[in-house]
């Protein structure tokens, strides 16, 4: 369902993505771990096509990752989320269902303002919401849609644990109806129990690209170690 080779993004003469090659199958999971300037947000940016990559190929779903018929296939919340300053909350939802040529959208809307709380903000202007609720909005916004590809940047930064355990929900709903989902955090308990496999990147290499027990056995002296165990002695300094 996603296919990158060779990407490499340089910010100046700096490689913030360094040659990486990875695939995400149709149905798989994947929790994307790394410590601050790891390269996890410029690798999606590049995927998703908000940043214009150094070298390398992407495909989504056997298109070209920039074409129309790419970017029917995939949902994108980003790090820090952008909401307009002048919709609603309702409106917002109506302008995405107009983009995407939604029939039928305004149940799946309700559902998913009740589900994020945003039913008694449904009239307020984009512009007044607080952090949290634009990143309720941004969710919202990429679900309704119900791609069959998700990237997650970074998604339970600013929720309230409320939001933060209907994320998770959710996660696991989608993962159960089948849909890919690539999804960059540090809350790394959030992904451990969904995950199909964890990529780890450090300075822009992927150091790690496993299913939690194969990285595990590879790397870990103490068997029983904790994924934030393994973490954090992958992604140690020499
Ligand atoms: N717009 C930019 N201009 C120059 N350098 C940048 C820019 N954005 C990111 N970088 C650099 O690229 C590298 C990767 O950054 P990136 O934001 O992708 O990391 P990250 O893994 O998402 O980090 P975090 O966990 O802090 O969000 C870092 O060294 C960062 O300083």
């Amino acid at each position: 369902m996603l296919e990158v080779s060779g990407l490499i993004k340089k910010y100046g003469k700096q490689n913030a993505v360094n040659n990486i090659s990875f695939s995400l199958q149709g149905g798989e999971v994947v929790g994307l771990l790394g410590p601050n300037g790891a390269g996890k947000s410029t690798t999606m940016k590049c995927i998703v096509g908000l940043l214009r990559k150094t070298a390398g190929e992407i495909q989504i779903a056997g298109h070209d990752h920039l074409s129309v018929a790419a970017k029917k296939y995939f949902s994108y919340i980003p790090e820090t989320p952008h909401v307009y300053d002048l919709l609603t909350v309702k409106e917002h939802m109506q302008f995405i269902a107009q983009a995407y040529g939604i029939k039928d959208w305004k149940d799946k809307a309700t559902e998913l303002m009740e589900i994020y709380d945003l039913t008694d903000k449904a009239d307020k202007l984009g512009r007044d919401l607080s952090k949290g609720m634009r990143q309720k909005v941004s969710i919202c916004c990429a679900l309704l849609p119900d791609p069959q590809v998700l990237f997650f940047d970074e998604p339970m930064i600013g929720l309230d644990p409320k939001a933060i355990k209907n994320t998770k929900k959710i996660f696991k709903e989608l993962k159960d109806q089948g849909k890919t989902i690539l999804v960059s955090t540090h809350l790394i308990d959030s992904v451990e129990t969904i995950a199909d496999r964890i990529m780890i990147m450090k300075d822009g290499n992927i150091i790690g690209n496993d299913t939690i027990s194969n990285l595990k056995t590879a790397f870990s002296s103490a068997g029983d170690s904790s994924l934030e165990d393994l973490f954090l002695e992958l992604t140690k300094d020499e």
